[in-house]
């Protein structure tokens, strides 16, 4: 679950994505009520059990095999923001590990999505900075001063186009992305759809079909 007040993440920023606190929204419940946009693709996923993250989107363009640009990004985002890296389709590398954990928690960054791999699982669980990456890989980057990247301009991840300012989140199923002009109204139509839901699920307890309740015969 995203945003859930009564458990807050070790990072010192974190975006609540409920007025209310009888609840929490989590990245597939975003994704619905999006108008089921934004999923980005099922190979990332939480390096470590636990990890929830939500912000706004900066986004990171890195050379395959190379992480420079993502030091860089560390120092050029703002406090609260979530990096989303791309890196191009080299995946079997360890682009990110304690050292970049420990220096984005310096910097007040909200976490890690990257379509990369990343090293270091139990020292980023201690660490608590939230990580979604496409798998863990001990293979080291390079810092080549000359590499092609970008800081903060738009990247795609799968099929989503992510741009800085986008509302990033995610939990145990995955990460999603919605776009900022729509973040207010996604929010509202997702809490309503929790709302939902739970009731939904109180008369399943209570001996209803989901059969019944949806009108499926
Ligand atoms: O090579 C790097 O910069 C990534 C790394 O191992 C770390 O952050 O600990
Ligand atoms: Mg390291």
């Amino acid at each position: 679950m995203v945003g859930d007040t009564s458990r807050p993440t070790k990072g010192r920023h974190t975006v609540n994505l409920r007025d209310s606190t009888s609840g929490a929204l989590s990245a597939a419940t975003l994704h619905e009520a999006a108008g089921r946009i934004g999923a980005l693709p099922s190979s990332i996923g939480p390096a470590f059990a636990g990890a929830r993250i939500a912000g706004p989107a900066f986004p990171v363009a890195s050379p395959p095999g190379d992480n420079l640009w993502i030091h860089r990004a560390v120092y050029a985002a703002e406090p609260g923001d979530v990096l989303v890296v791309d890196v191009g389709g080299g995946t079997e590398f360890g682009y990110w590990g304690e050292i970049l954990s420990t220096a984005a928690l310096a910097r007040g960054l909200a976490g890690l999505v990257i379509n990369g791999g990343v090293r270091d699982r139990d020292a980023l669980a201690e660490l608590g900075l939230p990580v979604f990456s496409a798998g863990l890989c001990i293979r080291g980057t390079g810092k080549d001063l000359d590499g092609a990247g970008s800081l903060g301009t738009s990247v795609r991840i799968g099929e989503v186009f992510v741009d800085r300012g986008d509302l990033v989140a995610g939990d145990a199923d995955g990460v999603v992305v919605v776009p900022q002009a729509d973040t207010q109204a996604v929010l509202k139509t997702a809490a309503e759809r929790e709302d939902k839901e739970a009731e939904l699920m109180r008369r399943i307890r209570a001996g209803e079909r989901t059969l019944d309740l949806y009108g499926w015969q």
